[in-house]
């Protein structure tokens, strides 16, 4: 049966974006995933009810081909897709670092490619994707992907160049902000709250301060001036952040991830 959407690789980034897919309204028998793991059809087919197979054959005659597996295993399955895929498919890819021109290179010539960065709050329809457009890609197959993202999150349109550093922020971000929860949980434990309170003080106090920057528009150097009494406790306690150099381990941590994305461009 022909689909419109194939995704090939269904783990934690594509199992979250058929999720989103799904509730935007997209019919289950209008996708068809392709994932090797052992277990996995059964297990998406009775939870989103879509057919799984694991022969990547399966995708040809799909107008979309969503790419979700490890960078490391994109080369391979490029060159198992490549025969199968429709003159006029859009391959639409989600591995961090690997570029259009990698892609394209291992496709036929032609193929309309865009490279996606999205993240894990698509979960809750949160998420945010930045797309970019390969050399042979029409306006109108990136707003096709583009609005497949929509679906669970915002969007933005990028030049490629800029890919990288959208992985650092955006991609990886949400693993900053768990590592600072968990931090902070630790702390409250350590002043003798129980685990469950510091844990819902902590998670109301992220989601409210994102909600703040979202619906006041402020700088966050305003709002954190707000909460920054003349000698009270948030003073003293910025004052240990920036003394133990937090500020300049967050830059290193994202130009770290940054670098790691370039380093795994070509595959
Ligand atoms: N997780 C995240 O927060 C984000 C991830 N990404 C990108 O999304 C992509 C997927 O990441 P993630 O979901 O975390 O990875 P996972 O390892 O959770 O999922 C990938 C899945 O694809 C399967 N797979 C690999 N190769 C093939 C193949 N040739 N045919 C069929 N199935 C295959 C894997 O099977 P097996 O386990 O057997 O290898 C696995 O089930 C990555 O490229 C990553 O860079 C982008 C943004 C955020
Ligand atoms: O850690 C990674 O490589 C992937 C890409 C961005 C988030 N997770």
């Amino acid at each position: 049966m022909r689909v419109t959407l194939a995704m090939v690789g269904a783990g934690v980034m594509g199992q979250t974006l058929l999720g989103g897919l799904l509730r935007a309204g997209r019919a289950a028998d209008d996708v068809l995933v392709v994932d090797r793991r052992a277990g996995r059809g059964r297990e998406l087919h009775e939870r989103f009810g879509v057919r799984v197979v694991d022969d990547v054959a399966a995708v040809a005659g799909a107008r979309t081909v969503l790419l979700a597996v490890k960078p490391q295993d994109l080369p391979a399955l490029l060159d198992s897709l490549a025969p199968h895929l429709d003159a006029d498919a859009l391959v639409v890819s989600l591995a961090a670092g690997v570029t259009t021109a990698a892609i394209e290179a291992r496709l036929p010539a032609g193929t309309s490619v865009v490279r996606v960065m999205p993240n894990t709050p698509s979960l809750v329809d949160e998420g945010m994707a930045a797309l970019a457009a390969g050399s042979s890609c029409a306006d109108a197959q990136l707003a096709e992907a583009e609005d497949l993202l929509r679906s669970c999150g915002r969007t933005v349109v990028l030049a490629e160049k800029h890919l990288d550093a959208v992985t650092a922020l955006s991609g990886s971000g949400p693993a900053y902000v768990f590592y600072v929860v968990e931090a902070m949980v630790e702390a409250g434990v350590l002043l003798g709250l129980p685990r469950a309170t510091a844990t819902e003080l902590v998670v109301q106090t992220v989601v409210g301060a994102g909600a703040m920057l979202r619906e006041t528009g402020q700088h966050p150097t305003v709002l954190r001036e707000q909460v920054t009494s003349p000698a009270g406790t948030t003073a003293a306690a910025l004052r240990q952040l920036d003394d133990s150099g937090v500020r300049a381990a967050l830059v290193s941590a994202v130009e770290a991830a940054a670098a790691r994305s370039q380093q795994l461009s070509g595959g």
